[in-house]
Parts: C-alpha cells; structure tokens; sequence
C-alpha cells in the first residue's frame, strides 16, 4: 500500500537480486525505515526480532531467506540447515512452515549450483501469490460490509485486532483488505482499533496504516471492545489469524478469543480473513494443538514511544520483580466464527465450509 504516496510492499529485492529489502516494523508508526536482509541469519533475526511480523509476511521472509541461505551454501546439508533454522523462529504461524516446505521442495530436485537463483524466483513467487490472495480476500470481504452498510442506511462500525494489514502481508492485508476495498468503493467504514497489548500492533501499525489510506478510525483499549458491543457500537468483527484448522478453529493474536466472546454474547458477527496458506490442514483442535509461541517478559513490562522532544524512549510499566507470562496467541474456537474469508470465497467455520472452497484437500473416501 502507500505511504506518503509512494506504493510499497512490506519486502522486495533489492535491485541486484542478492539481497532484500523489509519496512522495520519495529520503528513504526514513528520512523519509516527500511532494512536490508543480505543472510539467511539477517532474514532469521528480522522474524524473531519482529522487524517483519504477521502470518503471510513471516512466511515469505523466511522463503528468502532460504534464498540468501542458498547463496552461502546450497548442498543438501545447506537447504536442510536453513529450514531448520528459520523454522525455529517462530512457532505459530503455519505460513513459515508452509512457505519453507513450499520453496525447498523446488529445490531438492535440481544441481546446487540452480539452487540460490531457483530459491529467489520462488520465493518471489510467493510472495505475488500472497499480493493476489490478500487482494481478493478483500474483495470477498467488502462484499460483506457493504451488504451491511446498505441494511443500516449508513456507516459501518468495524472492530479489529492486532494488526492484520498490509504491513502483516506483502500488500493489501487480511483483515484490513476488506476496509480498504470497501472505503475505495466509497462504502461508509469506520473501524474501532484495539491497540492490543503488549507489543500494540494496533495502535501502531494499524493506525499507521488507516491514517495513511485516510479510513476513519479510533484507537481503543483492548478492554474497551466489548463494552462497544454492549451499546451497538459495533456491526462486525474482522481479525487475521496466523494458523486456521481444518475445523475452523481461528489462532491469531492474544486476545482475540476474548473478543469473539463478548461478540458471540452481543450477536455481532465474527469473521476471521486468512489466505489459504494459513490454513493448517492437519490439525482439527487448535486449542489443544497449536503451538502458542511465548514471548519475552519485556514486552509485557517496558513500552518503547515517542517522547514530547521527537525521541525514543522505554520505559518500565510494571513493578520491578513480578512474574510475567506473555503468551502471543490465542485460539477462538470455530463456534464463535461467523464466517472465513478467504481468497475463494467466504466459508462456514467447519471442515465441509473449508472443503466447500479447497475440495482438493478432501480426504479420499
Ligand atoms: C495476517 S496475519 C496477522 C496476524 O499476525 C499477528 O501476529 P504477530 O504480529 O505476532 O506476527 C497477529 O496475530 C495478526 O492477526
């Protein structure tokens, strides 16, 4: 998408093609600043640091750097070694596995000496594909909140978690692409943002990303939600998700299963937006089975901002020497989803609503 005019993507090559280029998540909304990721370690630490962040993103940084990997070393020994450790980043979004599996299975087949520009093509491959999907996940989803602008007679009042953006893509967004197409299509969309603690990828990135593209739009706390519900303040929600079972059940930033709690007792609609890429097809129970990543106890205690004088600063929030926990996801199970949007269409949160859209995945009788 655009800032101050100029399109973006959230990751590209560099001109040379040996090297990448990502927007450093972690200085928005207060700097733009680009990074560039010329390592396979570069592309590792940029996903664990959170310099890029977001299901699809992750999965197509960790795809090049399987590509910068294959420039340092591209034996049999070199590609299982990358995999391993990009793998190892981060544990919950299926995206990063897929993307991974995705590119070195295209590479097993072919001489070593293919591998680092077969890597790269594929990679970019992906990440097109991911441009195109988020775009059309828009489209399927605009559909939705015009349908409900129309039935109200006026603006549309959308809630969102976390951020599931373009800045969580590789353009467009999940969650977001539906707001976007609706308010370019001059559709009426406001959106209630919760700033999601602890790292406040709402208040953050996805006001950042609202201001840019001028959607109306008010940050809120992430306690205030439900409240909002209560006084019809709200007419749908719209989340991301980082990993979708078979089943529907929807695992995406933490916080959000509370979310689709106060909108299943308030009788708003609950729509999570995910490519096909983010569904994990070999799970069924996302409580019991997907792996929530823990993050460091930092994030909860310190806030890094801006100061009154234009600077950085961080400073502590909660007392010195309590125990943290910080658990980064959650998992809302398939019963308080209204609905998936995906690239193919909008599907029931259940196995026959996902095999209606993906009938390949269907297991053979
Ligand atoms: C379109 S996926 C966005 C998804 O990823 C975010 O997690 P994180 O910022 O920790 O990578 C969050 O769960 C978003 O909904």
């Amino acid at each position: 998408m655009k800032i101050d005019g100029r399109h973006y993507r959230t990751i590209f090559p560099d001109a040379g093609g040996t090297s990448v280029q990502v927007i450093d998540q972690t200085r928005l909304p207060f700097a733009f600043e680009l990074q560039r990721l010329a390592t396979m370690e570069d592309a590792a630490r940029a996903i664990r640091t959170m310099v890029v962040r977001g299901a699809p993103l992750i999965g197509v940084t960790a795809a090049y750097g399987l590509a910068l990997a294959m420039r340092e070393d591209s034996s049999s020994e070199g590609i299982e070694q990358a995999v391993a450790t990009l793998a190892a980043t981060r544990p919950t979004a299926i995206n990063l596995r897929w993307a991974l599996d995705r590119a070195a299975s295209v590479l097993r087949g072919v001489p070593d000496n293919e591998r680092a520009a077969l890597a790269f093509e594929e990679a970019a491959r992906i990440a097109d594909e991911d441009v195109a999907s988020c775009r059309s996940i828009g489209e399927h989803g605009a559909r939705i909140l015009s349908d409900i602008a129309v039935a109200k007679g006026g603006r549309i009042d959308v809630l969102t978690h976390c951020n599931a953006g373009w800045l969580a893509t590789v353009d467009w967004g999940t969650a977001l692409a539906p707001i976007y197409v609706a308010h370019d299509a001059g559709v009426p969309v406001h959106v209630w943002v919760d700033e999601t603690r602890p790292r406040n990828q709402g208040a953050a990135l996805t006001a950042f990303e609202l201001n840019a593209h001028g959607v109306p739009h008010t940050v809120i706390a992430d306690n205030a939600g439900g409240h909002l519900m209560q006084h019809g303040q709200v007419d749908l929600c719209i989340v991301g998700s980082d990993r979708t079972t078979a089943s529907g059940d929807v695992c995406n930033k933490i916080g959000t299963y509370l979310k689709a709690l106060a909108a299943h007792d308030t009788r708003v609609p609950f729509y999570a937006a995910l490519p096909f890429s983010t569904i994990d097809w070999t799970l069924n129970d996302g409580v019991a089975e997907i792996p929530i990543e823990e993050r460091d106890a930092r994030e909860v205690t310190h806030l890094t901002g801006l100061t009154e004088d234009g600077g950085f600063a961080t400073v502590q929030v909660v007392s010195p020497g309590s125990p943290v926990a910080n658990p980064a996801f959650d998992v809302t199970p398939a019963r308080l989803v209204t609905g998936i949007i995906t690239e193919r269409g909008v599907a029931q949160a259940s196995p026959e609503g996902l095999l209606g859209l993906y009938p390949e995945r269907r297991k053979p009788a």
